[in-house]
C-alpha cells in the first residue's frame, strides 16, 4: 500500500515537473483551451456550486449591502458553530458583534437543506504598484449541491439580506432627528436632520398609567410591527399615527420614548414652526428612513391650523375669478398649510422609505381640527390622564420598589380626589427619597404632597366660585339698573 502511494507521489512530481518545463513552450490559446476543458471536466465532476460576495465590488469606496447583511446574520445565527471567532464595533453600532474569522467554515439549514459559508480574502499583489494601494479584499463563500440552486438563488439569499438587515437594524446606535432651518441646508452632504444618539431611558415598564391601556397599546404597536403583508394586501401604506393627548406631565413625551425603545425605532423629532413651506416639509419627509417614529410635540402651538383649510377653501372660490392667466401660485407652496400636513401624513408621499409612526401630542384636544386627526390619520387616541392609583403603584414600585404597603390606602382615597399628574407624583416620591431612604418616610411625604394639593385645589374651585357668583351679581345688578332705567324712559315720554 505504501509502495503505491509511493508511486503516485512521484508520478505527480514528475508530471508537475515536465509540465512546468513544457508551460512556456505551449501558445497561449493553447493553453487556455486546455485550463477550460479541464475546467468544465472539473466542475461536470462536482456535484456543488459556489457563489462567492466580496465586501468591495469595483472600488473601495462602497461596502457591498449584501456583504454587510450576510456578515451580520452569519454572525447571529451561525457563529456559535465556529471554532475561531473575532469580536468588532461597527461604525454605526452600539453594541459589538462578534462573526467567525477568516478561513473559517460553519453551516447553515434553511428549509432542511445544508449549505457552507467560508470566510476568506485575497491578499493584496505586491508586485502591482498603483497609484491606490490595495489592501486585503474579504469575501464569503457559499457552497451548495447543485440541486438547491433555485432554492438558493430565489429564497435564500433574500432570506439573508432580510434577516441581516434586522440584525444591523438591531445593533446600531438608535439616534434622535431634528430638523435644522432650510438656510442651513448647504453644502456637501447637506441634509435637512441633524441628529443625535437616542438614549432616553423611558419603557413601557416605567410608564405609569391604567394596565390595561398600555396592554392595549402594546398590542396595537406588535401588531404594526408584524403587519407588512397585511397593510400590502388591503393596499396602504405601512404607517401608523397615534395622538397622545392629555395635560402637561402626563407621560406624553415618556410614552413615545417608550415606544421607541419597544420598537427600536429612529426619532425624527420634527419642529413645524421651523418649516416654513410645505415644500420644504416634503423635503424632510423625504429625508427620513423607515423604522422610524415621525413626531410632532404640542401639535396646536406649532401652527394655526384650526379651520384654516376651510377659510382657504372658501377664499379660493372667491378668488378663481380675479386669477390672470400666468399669474404665479404663491399661497399653497410658499406657506406652510394643514393640506400640506395632511399630505405629509397620508399623500403618496407618505408610503416612501418602509414602516412609520407618526406620533403628535397636544394639551388641548379641542384646539385641532377635525380633519388632522381623524381615524385613518391618526388612528389611535391615546388619553393621558391624571394619577391613578393604578398608575401610581407603577410608580412606587420604580422609584421605592414597593407594591404593597399600610399606607397605599390612605394615596388611593386622596388620589380619587384630585387631579394630580404622575410627574408631580413622582417628584413626591423623589424628593424624599434624595435624603431618606426609608419607604414609609417617602410615602409619608407624598401624603402631605397631595394634600398640599388637593388644598391648593379647593381654594381655586372656592376662589373661582366666589368670582362667578359676584360675576353673576354684577350682571343682575346691570341688568336691574337697565330695566329701572328702560322703565324711567317709558314714563318720561308718557
Ligand atoms: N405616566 C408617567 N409614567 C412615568 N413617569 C411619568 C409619567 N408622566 C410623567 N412622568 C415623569 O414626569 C416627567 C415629565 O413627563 P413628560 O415629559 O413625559 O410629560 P408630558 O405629558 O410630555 O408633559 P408636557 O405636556 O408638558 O410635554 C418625566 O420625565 C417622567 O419622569
Ligand atoms: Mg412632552
Amino acid at each position: 500500500m505504501a509502495e503505491s502511494w509511493a508511486g503516485l507521489g512521484s508520478a505527480i512530481a514528475s508530471f508537475l515537473f515536465l509540465y512546468a518545463v513544457v508551460k512556456d513552450h505551449i501558445p497561449f490559446q493553447l493553453r487556455q483551451y486546455f485550463a477550460n476543458f479541464f475546467h468544465k471536466v472539473i466542475s461536470f465532476a462536482n456535484p456543488y456550486q459556489q457563489i462567492i460576495i466580496h465586501e468591495y465590488n469595483g472600488d473601495y469606496m462602497h461596502r457591498d449591502k449584501l456583504y454587510a447583511a450576510t456578515q451580520a446574520y452569519l454572525s447571529a445565527a451561525c457563529s456559535f458553530r465556529a471554532r475561531k471567532l473575532k469580536a468588532e464595533l461597527g461604525q454605526e453600532s452600539d453594541k459589538p458583534s462578534v462573526t467567525f474569522d477568516n478561513y473559517e467554515e460553519v453551516t447553515d439549514t434553511f428549509r432542511g437543506v445544508t449549505v457552507w459559508w467560508y470566510a476568506s480574502m485575497t491578499l493584496p499583489n505586491s508586485k502591482t504598484i498603483s497609484f491606490y494601494s490595495e489592501g486585503e479584499r474579504k469575501y464569503y463563500l457559499l457552497t451548495f449541491h447543485k440541486c438547491h440552486r433555485k432554492l438558493v438563488e430565489g429564497e435564500y439569499l433574500d432570506h439573508i439580506l432580510r434577516e441581516g438587515r434586522d440584525v444591523m437594524t438591531r445593533r446600531r446606535q438608535r439616534k434622535l432627528f431634528t430638523n435644522s432651518p432650510s438656510r442651513n441646508w448647504y453644502g456637501y452632504k447637506s441634509s435637512a436632520w441633524s441628529h443625535v444618539a437616542f438614549e432616553h431611558p423611558a419603557t413601557f415598564d416605567t410608564l405609569a398609567m391604567d394596565p390595561k391601556k398600555k396592554e392595549e397599546i402594546i398590542d396595537d404597536l406588535v401588531t404594526f410591527r408584524e403587519g407588512k403583508e397585511y397593510y400590502k394586501k388591503i393596499g396602504k401604506a405601512w404607517k401608523r399615527g397615534y395622538l397622545l393627548y392629555g395635560p402637561p406631565g402626563t407621560g406624553k413625551s415618556s410614552m413615545i420614548a417608550a415606544i421607541a425603545n419597544f420598537l427600536e425605532y429612529d426619532v425624527y423629532d420634527l419642529e413645524l414652526t421651523a418649516v416654513k413651506t410645505n415644500t420644504e416639509l416634503r423635503k424632510i419627509f423625504i429625508e427620513t428612513t423607515g423604522k422610524s417614529i415621525i413626531v410632532v410635540e404640542d401639535i396646536d402651538c406649532s401652527l394655526d391650523l384650526t379651520g384654516k383649510r376651510k377659510e382657504k377653501k372658501e377664499k379660493n372660490d372667491e378668488e378663481e375669478d380675479k386669477k390672470l392667466p400666468g399669474k404665479e401660485e404663491t399661497d399653497d407652496n410658499t406657506k406652510l398649510t394643514l393640506s400640506g400636513l395632511l399630505n405629509f401624513i397620508d399623500g403618496l408621499w407618505s408610503a416612501c422609505g418602509g414602516e412609520r409612526i407618526i406620533i403628535f401630542t397636544t394639551n388641548h384636544l379641542e384646539k385641532l381640527d377635525p380633519a388632522l386627526i381623524r381615524r385613518g390619520r391618526m388612528d389611535m387616541h391615546i388619553e393621558m390622564s391624571y394619577c391613578t392609583f393604578e398608575a401610581f403603584k407603577v410608580l412606587a414600585k420604580n422609584y421605592l420598589g414597593v407594591v404593597e404597603h399600610d399606607k397605599f390606602d390612605t394615596i388611593r382615597t386622596l388620589l380619587c380626589d384630585v387631579n394630580m399628574s404622575p410627574a408631580d407624583v413622582a417628584e413626591g416620591l423623589m424628593l424624599k427619597k434624595s435624603r431618606n431612604t426609608d419607604v414609609g418616610a417617602c410615602l409619608e411625604n407624598l401624603i402631605k404632597v397631595i394634600e398640599a394639593a388637593k388644598e391648593a385645589e379647593a381654594n381655586k374651585k372656592a376662589q373661582e366660585e366666589l368670582a362667578a357668583k359676584e360675576n353673576e351679581e354684577l350682571t343682575e345688578e346691570e341688568s336691574s339698573v337697565e330695566k329701572a332705567l328702560d322703565l324711567e324712559d317709558s314714563n318720561s315720554e308718557m
